[in-house]
Parts: structure tokens; sequence; C-alpha cells
């Protein structure tokens, strides 16, 4: 709870304001009964008009005053919140930005979303609620009961009779709610993921015919949440008749030895009718209790799961200060010295021992059967993860010492899976480079094969993509991510196996114009044709170096490589056929 103390701070005076404004309300609200004790025993019972008039219309005051504090105070408590939920937000989307591929692994997306939505809204909304009326409904106990003792000692007496009770029972109801809504928030997780899942895959889903399978997955997850919010609804529901039980007997005490004392002539009417007033207040707040206990509870556990990734400090990025030492004659070069990896949180290595050079504006072939490592070893260049043992070089500097913003900077990296964001095109392309000029976009776009596509389109580099906008084939899409990449002119090039979606007269021109690049590329491909265009190839098998060389020392050399290239050869002569 303390992180999230933090984030209120910047708005303390909205809140402090706002608590003031709240204490008006309260003030009014507790003098009251004392004017209503001062109308009866000095005004009704002794027939004096005037001083019924004079303390109703201090009465009538007092309510507009409260009033107009509660009008002023919503303001304050919607600004402080607000403000609050935007900041706290903006801090729980950048601190995501800084995780490592490891840390997504434990944080999957849907509670990511969950934390960045529902959580942040439970805070707020309790945030808001409590500068509104949640601080206010204890404040009303406590102030009643005061007030009780200030008019009639012996009678507000009665009224604490179930006090430690009761204390010890809110305790207990607020250290259930909490870990019940904390299983709720989980709750909510999963029927994220399953929605989020459904509508990534929604044609899989239809090409499949498992819209109905999808539907009743859904309402499994679905269901879950609701028995789970039942449950803890149902629980908080005792809180309300046991609080209101308790107080109605501690009314009933007050009546019942309050008449008494009357008829002794102890106590003035005025003085048990303001009590029995203010046991009133006190049940009404009570009855506010477990409306409120629900949304602490709630807003607790929230809180908790923000504060799990606010409060993360491993797993984040770990950057290196820029010392700006990099030897500008070793640009552009790479070689990787017996590096293995495997991911984490699994046994198995994917890549062992891989050791290879490549000099500046060289392009790299890397082949291999499916599962052989080729994307695990791109990733390792831009450090989405680090090798777990061996040495990664990029321009002659490991790359455990380029600082992370330098190196990303110095590396155009194109996904197995083309990824575009809603926007216009030209949008998307300038991702890669903010500051990008007209000319700088349509000269990737050109190397990338997609400028005159664009130009057909309706609104040319204008048009829409994703929601509400064109939708693009495969092929369309890859060479944008393509042209995304170029555009930044960078050191080294990684294509993922990027260019499967493109016919083959589409590549080989992509091919020709990538040819001029200054970039050391490095290109995932399945394609002997391509592999014979670079000018070495590294082959994997299982992880590891099969074969490292150009395309003739291959042919000669490697018995995987000629077997990649037969089965090549005879599909081309079948499809010739
Ligand atoms: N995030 C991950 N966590 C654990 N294991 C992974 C992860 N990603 C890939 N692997 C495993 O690492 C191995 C290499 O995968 P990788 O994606 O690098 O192969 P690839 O050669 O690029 O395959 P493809 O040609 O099919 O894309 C595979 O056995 C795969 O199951």
């Amino acid at each position: 709870m303390k992180t999230m103390f933090s984030y209120i701070k910047p708005y303390k005076w909205y809140a402090f304001i706002a608590i003031l404004l709240m204490l008006v309300e309260l003030s009014v609200e507790l003098i009251q009964p004392l004017i209503i004790k001062k109308i009866i025993d000095d005004g009704i019972v002794l027939q004096d008009t005037a001083t019924v008039w004079l303390w109703g219309g201090i009465m009538m005051l007092l309510a507009f005053l409260a009033f107009l504090a509660g009008v002023t105070n919503s303001f304050f408590s919607a600004h402080a919140s607000q403000s609050f939920a935007f900041d706290l937000r903006n801090a729980l989307f950048k601190k995501v930005q800084s995780f490592t591929m490891t840390t997504f692994l434990r944080f999957p997306s849907a509670g990511l979303i969950t934390r960045l939505t529902s959580d942040v809204s439970q805070v707020q909304q309790v945030l808001f609620m409590s500068l509104r009326v949640m601080l206010r409904t204890p404040l009303v106990v406590i102030g009643s009961l005061l007030m009780a003792f200030y008019v009639n000692v012996s009678l507000a007496g009665y009224l604490v009779i179930g006090a430690p009770f009761l204390a010890m029972f809110l305790f207990i109801m607020v250290r259930k709610g909490i870990a019940y809504f904390s299983a709720v928030q989980k709750r909510v997780d999963r029927v994220n993921r399953v929605i989020q899942e459904n509508l990534q895959a929604v044609r899989l889903v239809k090409a499949y015919l498992r819209g109905m399978y999808e539907a009743s997955r859904f309402e499994t997850v679905a269901n879950l949440l609701k028995k789970d919010t039942s449950k803890a609804l149902r629980t908080m529901e005792y809180i309300q008749p046991i609080l209101l039980f308790v107080m109605n007997v501690s009314l009933l005490a007050v009546l019942w030895f309050g008449a008494g004392k009357i008829q002794q002539g102890q106590t003035q009417i005025g003085e048990l009718v303001a009590i029995v007033n203010y046991a009133l207040r006190m049940t009404g707040a009570f009855s506010m209790f477990s409306f409120i206990i629900v949304l602490f509870s709630r807003a607790k556990a929230s809180a908790d799961r923000m504060e799990e990734v606010l409060l993360i400090d491993e797993g984040l990025e770990h950057d290196v200060e820029d010392k700006g030492q990099l030897d500008i004659r070793q640009r552009g070069t790479l070689r990787f010295d017996n590096v293995s990896f495997k991911y984490p949180q699994t046994d198995e290595f994917v890549l062992y021992n891989i050791s290879f050079e490549c000099g500046q504006g060289e392009k790299l072939a890397i082949m291999g059967a499916t599962g052989s490592g080729k994307s695990t070893l791109l990733q390792l260049l831009p450090r989405f993860y680090d090798a777990s043992s061996g040495d990664i070089y990029v321009d002659g500097q490991n790359v455990q010492n380029w600082p992370l913003e330098k190196l990303r900077e110095a590396i155009g990296y194109v996904p197995q899976r083309a990824l575009l964001f809603t926007g216009s095109i030209h949008n998307n392309l300038t991702w890669g480079k903010t500051d990008a000029s007209v000319e700088e976009v349509q000269e990737a776009a050109i190397q990338a094969q997609i400028h005159h596509s664009v130009e057909n389109f309706p609104n040319g580099y204008e048009t829409r993509v994703g929601q509400k906008g064109v939708n693009l084939s495969g092929g369309q899409k890859q060479r944008l991510s393509i042209a995304r990449a170029l555009i930044r002119k960078p050191e080294f090039l990684i294509l993922d196996d990027s260019t499967s979606a493109l016919d083959i007269k589409t590549e080989s021109a992509l091919w020709d114009a990538l040819d001029g690049e200054e970039a050391t590329m490095l290109v995932v491909t399945q394609k002997i044709r391509t592999a014979k265009g670079a000018d070495r190839i590294l082959l994997l098998e299982d992880g590891q170096v099969s074969a490292f060389g150009t395309h003739e020392e291959l042919v000669k050399n490697s018995t995987l490589y000629q077997k990649i290239a037969a089965s090549q050869q005879e599909q081309e002569v079948d499809d010739n056929a």
C-alpha cells in the first residue's frame, strides 16, 4: 500500500482539501442532533417559538453549507483520484516496458492487461469513494459516539456494549475479503486470457468450426469468475446484518434505560432524542460498512497485484553506462564465441557452443530444420535473452557492455510474424525512425518492394491499417515490416524468415534491392535459392553448427546441405513439370 500512497503524493493538496470539505459535511451531520435537542428542550418543551425559528434557520443554513461542501468535495476527489490513476497506469506501463522476456513469462499478457485496467480502476474508485464518503463513514461512527457521550454519558455507554466484538469481527472480515478478492482478480485474468486468445485466433476458430468450443471455454472461466465473486460477496453479506443486529440491541438498551431515566427525571427528552439520533446515524454508517469492506478488500487485492509489478527489481533489462568507446574499425562486425543457450524456466539447451564470425556488410544466411534454433540465435543479438554461456561481440564489443538503446538502434529486426500497429502506413513505417522524412519513408518502401502497392491504396501512405483500415496480405505486411527496419539504416539487418509469403519474383527483386545495403545481414531462410545469394551460410542442426561456409563449400562438404539442396531441386523440377 505504501507504493500506492506515493502516487497520491503529487495530489495531496487536492486530497487534503477534499478531506477538509468532507469534515465540514461531517461536522454539520454531527451538530444536527444537538440542534434538534435544543429545538425540543428549549423551544418545543418551553413553548418558545422564537428559539424554534432561530435554531431551525441555523439548521437550514448548515444543511446548505454541507451541500456546497459536498459538491466541491466531489470535484477535488475526482481530480485527485483520476490523476492518481493516470500516473499509476503510466508507471505500470513504463515498468512493463523494462521487463526482460523472462519476466514476461512470469506475468502473462492477460494478467498485465487486468492490472493496467481493472486493478487500476478498483484502486481509483476506492480513492474517490474514500475522499467522498468512505473516510466519513468511520468518522460518523466515532463522532456520533463522542457526541452521544457529550450529551449523556450513562446512556451513551449502552452504544459501546458490542464494540470489542464488532472490532474483531470487522478485522476478520477484511482479511477474508482481501483473500477472496485477490482470487477474483486472478479469475478476471483468466477471462481476459481466453478473450484475448480467441480474438487473436478468430480466423482459426472459424476455419476449424471451434466457435461453440470457444464459447464453452469462455463460459467455464466466466462461470468460475461468477462463482468466486459470489462466494466473496456472500461472505461480505454477513457484515451488514450482524452490525445492524448489534447496533439495534444497543439502541433498544438506550431506549429502555433512557425511558426509565426520563420517568425518574434524571434525563431530558431532548437528550434521549439526540442520543437515539446519533445511534441511528451510527447504524446508517454501519450499513455502509459491508459495501466499504467489499470495495476496500478488492482494492487492497488489486493494489498488491500492482505493487508486485511496480516493486520488481529483478528481471528488468540490465543496462550499462554509455562509455562511447566503440572501435570504429570493427563497425558492423559480429562474433559468436562458444555461445550456448537455454530458455529460462527450461532445462534443455537449444543452442550449443555456437561460434562464427561475420564481417562488415556481409550477408549471412542461417538455415536449419524447424526447431533447430535459428530464431533463438537471432534473438540473442538485440539481447531479448542473454546467452547462458559464451560471448557475443557486436562491433568488437561484448553485447553485455553495450548500452541497450545503442545496441538496439544499430539493429533493424524483422520478426518471423509481421506485426503492424493500428494507424496509417506512414506511422507504421516511421515507427522504425520517428524523425524520418517523406523521402526516407519512400526510399525504404521502394527497397522493400512495397511502394507501388502503397501508392495504389486509397490514401497512399496515409491509408490506415488494422481495425477500421485496409486489410493487408501476409506478403504486404512482411514487406512493410522490412521497410520499417530499413528506414533506420541499421548497421545490422535481421530478417527472421521474413520473406516466406513473397512470390519468387518479388522476393528476388527484394534481394536485388538489398544487395546495395551496407548493413551486415542475418537472414533466416529455408530456401537454397536465397542462401546462394548470401556470402556465407550457417547451417544449424539441433542447436549446433552443422556447417559454416559459402554455398559452394557447403555443397561440397555438408551432407545435410546437399540433402536440402537435392530436395529443393526435386521440388523445383516437380513444380516446373
Ligand atoms: N520462449 C521459449 N521458451 C522455451 N523454449 C522455446 C521458446 N522459444 C523456442 N523454444 C524452443 O527452442 C527451440 C528452438 O526454437 P526456434 O524458434 O529458435 O527454432 P527455429 O529454428 O527458429 O524454428 P522455426 O524454423 O520453426 O522457426 C525449439 O525446440 C523450441 O521449442
